[in-house]
């Protein structure tokens, strides 16, 4: 059977919001991590999101793994490919997003792509071609300080333009506004001037059922999540796709719960402190991490203590590099910001790897780079995703080499997730309403 939607996404957390919002729309869908290398069975199908490390990487990088996974999606069959990037659109002056977007339109011989990357459902609209993180402009929404792409304009016809050579346009709300039919004239005037990228308005849920009709049939859309929730329904419209229930039921989980946050979001900030109000937290510093392996070991015989050993409980707890903006600013300008970013990522990945091995069967990740450097270290190949634990977090599952029992995982994006995300994403395991 051949696949309907093919997504290349360009960090782990976002693939797993992707995928997401397709189950949630009724695809059977698999994320599988990095490009695979071996055949996989795509019976029961509908969907594959391919999740790269090439948000923050070089350009040339970024371009390579998008075209290779693009190579492996069209040999599945996929009708339709999907650019995943974040929907705070993070991207330096070099990219990825421009040039990896280019790539893509090149190798599919098409002129043309939309740029979508509005979630609604987590505050992030459109308008006017200036992204809004709730109420406040990109640039003031706590992105300006992120640690590897601070995102400090939040016009993206602007913020885009800097990253190709090619025609950048918008395509307003009041244009949406009329329909599909009329979006995709607008869409088509643009292609005959020569635009090769249109950025998209988003409102609100409705503006992406418009979006979804008006571009279900380009070879390549681009964007954040909520575009992927509102493609399944054109796909049935298109009779591409049937419709099918339970599209993500899991086994029962089990095993020791852990947190692991490397992410200093805004979102994640608040969280860590509402954990920590009421479990056991270690907070690991990169500047400590850089002298030497003290801390790391400290952390793991505090997590081995409080899960693994005779007295290890129930309880979740927490290890942590997240810290305020002028903690990590401190930390980037004695180490750097690329070696102190990979300090953290490893001691989290090393503290997964040894813990997982021993016996943690439940985890929680916060941040898409430290997704990234976890679920390589666990060397895990393929995701099955699950239900919803908050917007864009899913429960997901997969089968570690060596263990009877799969581990359940959830990859919680920096900025996604409610203050009490990390005890209630195992409350709902535990009542087994994701199971
Ligand atoms: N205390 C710290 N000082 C400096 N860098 C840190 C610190 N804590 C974490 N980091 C690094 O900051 C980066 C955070 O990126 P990550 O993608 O994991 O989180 P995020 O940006 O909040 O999530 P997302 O990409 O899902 O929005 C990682 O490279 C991490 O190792
Ligand atoms: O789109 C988003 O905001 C997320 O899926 C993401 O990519 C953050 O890393």
């Amino acid at each position: 059977m051949s696949i309907v939607l093919g997504a290349i996404a360009d960090d782990f957390t976002g693939a797993t919001d992707l995928a997401n919002n397709l189950v949630r729309a009724g695809m059977r869908t698999s994320q599988v991590i990095g490009i695979p290398r071996e055949i996989h069975a795509l019976d029961d199908v509908d969907a594959v999101v391919v999740a790269l490390k090439s948000r923050s990487c070089p350009v040339a990088d970024a371009v390579n793994d998008s075209l290779e996974a693009l190579h492996w999606l069209k040999a599945q069959g996929a009708r339709q490919i999907f650019f995943k990037y974040c929907s705070t659109f993070d991207s330096t002056d070099e990219g990825n997003i421009g040039p990896v977007a280019d790539a893509l339109l090149e190798a599919l011989g098409t002129h043309q792509t939309v740029m979508v990357p509005a979630f609604p459902a987590n505050g992030r609209t459109v308008y006017m071609g200036h992204l809004f993180v709730g109420d406040r402009l990109l640039n003031d929404s706590g992105m300006q300080h992120h640690p590897l792409n601070p995102m400090t304009d939040a016009d993206l016809v602007r913020v885009l333009s800097r990253q190709t050579s090619h025609r950048v346009s918008l395509l307003p709300r009041p244009v949406l506004d009329k329909g599909a039919e009329t979006a995709k004239t607008h869409l088509d005037d643009q292609l005959a001037q020569g635009v090769r990228h249109v950025i998209c308005d988003t409102l609100d849920e409705a503006d992406l059922q418009v979006l979804a009709s008006a571009v279900a049939e380009l070879p390549l859309v681009t964007g954040g999540s909520g575009l992927g929730q509102a493609l399944p329904a054109e796909y049935r419209r298109l009779g591409w796709l049937e419709k099918v229930d339970n599209a993500g039921r899991l086994a029962p989980a089990h095993g020791p719960a852990l947190v692991l946050s490397g992410s200093c979001s805004r979102a994640t900030l608040g969280q860590v402190e509402h954990f920590l109000a009421s479990h056991d937290g270690f907070a690991l510093d990169p500047l400590a991490l850089a002298e030497g392996n003290e801390q790391a070991e400290q952390a793991l015989a505090f997590a081995r203590e409080r899960l693994l050993g005779p007295a290890g409980g129930e309880a979740p707890v927490l290890i942590y590099a997240s810290a305020a903006p002028d903690r990590v600013r401190l930390a980037q300008q004695r180490l750097g910001v690329a070696a102190a970013g990979e300090l953290v990522e490893r001691a989290l990945a090393g503290l997964a790897k040894v813990l997982v091995a021993e016996g943690v069967g439940r985890l929680v990740v916060a941040g898409g780079e430290t997704s990234g450097a976890v679920v390589s270290a666990l060397g895990i190949s393929e995701l099955r995703i699950g239900e919803q634990i908050d917007p864009g977090v899913p429960w997901t599952q997969t089968h570690i080499e060596g263990h009877e029992l799969p581990l359940s995982l959830a990859l919680k994006s920096g900025n996604f997730g409610g203050v009490d995300f990390f005890s209630r994403a195992f409350d709902a395991l535990r009542e087994e309403r994701l199971s």
